[in-house]
């Protein structure tokens, strides 16, 4: 996936983030950080084609890429219970019933929630909302997965389990752009980063990238952000 804005923002004239543009490659996990309000959501908004008021370029690199974007917040109907939404996205995407009978399974028992499958979301813990989130996502196995924060909300078991399962889907092949604060997994899983400080890219590239950008040589990733922003 290549990205590039040019500029965007909520209203018309709202230059909210600007020249931000990255590559997202096949099996590659990108890290996209930056402080409160910098702009990551508003990045990902945009490349998702979600902000009016944009000048930005996004090629998913090919005809038939697709994608699955897991929301910082979690999205659902009220009357659907959490099987019926996995069975709703699987529809959307294709899948055949065997497939999704099978992968849907697979991922209850692998985040825990075979207990609650009959069960409405709404009354679900902010954990467990999150992961029917990421569920949705793995369920539909595209080719680039676009996370908004998933690690909030998420307990150690289930980060655990999610990288796990992130890790499996890098390795058929899925690229991965994930906004995150938690700064000290990101330096472990990703490849390379963008950093957003104020709507503008401040830094990009792999850890060393980074750390001469920082020019903090031995630095944590954690340091350069701070160095940075
Ligand atoms: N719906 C909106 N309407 C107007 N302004 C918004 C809207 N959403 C975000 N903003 C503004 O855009 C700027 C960037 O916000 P954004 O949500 O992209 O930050 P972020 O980097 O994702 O922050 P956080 O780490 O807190 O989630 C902030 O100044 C914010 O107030």
């Amino acid at each position: 996936m290549d990205v590039y804005i040019e500029e965007a923002g909520y209203e018309a004239g709202d230059r909210r983030i600007t020249n931000i543009s990255f590559q997202v490659q096949q099996g590659q996990l990108l890290g996209l950080i930056g402080p409160n309000g910098a702009g990551k959501s508003t990045t990902i908004k945009t490349l998702l084609g979600l902000l009016k008021h944009a000048k930005a370029q996004v090629k998913l690199g090919g005809a038939n890429k697709s994608y699955a974007y897991v929301p910082e917040q979690p999205v659902f109907y009220e009357d659907l219970t959490l099987w019926e939404h996995l069975d709703l996205a699987a529809a959307a995407y294709g899948l055949s019933y065997e497939t999704f009978e099978a992968t849907a399974e697979k991922l209850l028992s692998q985040f825990g929630m075979e207990q609650v499958r009959n069960d409405l979301p709404a009354g679900f813990s902010k954990g467990m909302k999150q992961k029917m989130m990421l569920m949705l996502g793995f369920l539909v196995q595209p080719d680039i997965y676009i996370v908004d924060e998933p690690f909030i909300g998420l307990d150690p078991r289930a980060t655990k389990d999610f990288l796990r399962l992130l890790e499996a889907e890098r390795r058929r092949g899925a690229g991965v752009l994930m906004s995150t604060h938690v700064l000290d997994t990101a330096e472990k899983i990703c490849d390379s980063f963008v950093l957003i400080s104020g709507g503008r890219m401040t830094a990009t590239g792999t850890l060393e990238d980074i750390r001469t950008q920082a020019g903090l040589p031995e630095a944590s990733l954690f340091d350069c952000f701070d160095e940075l922003t």
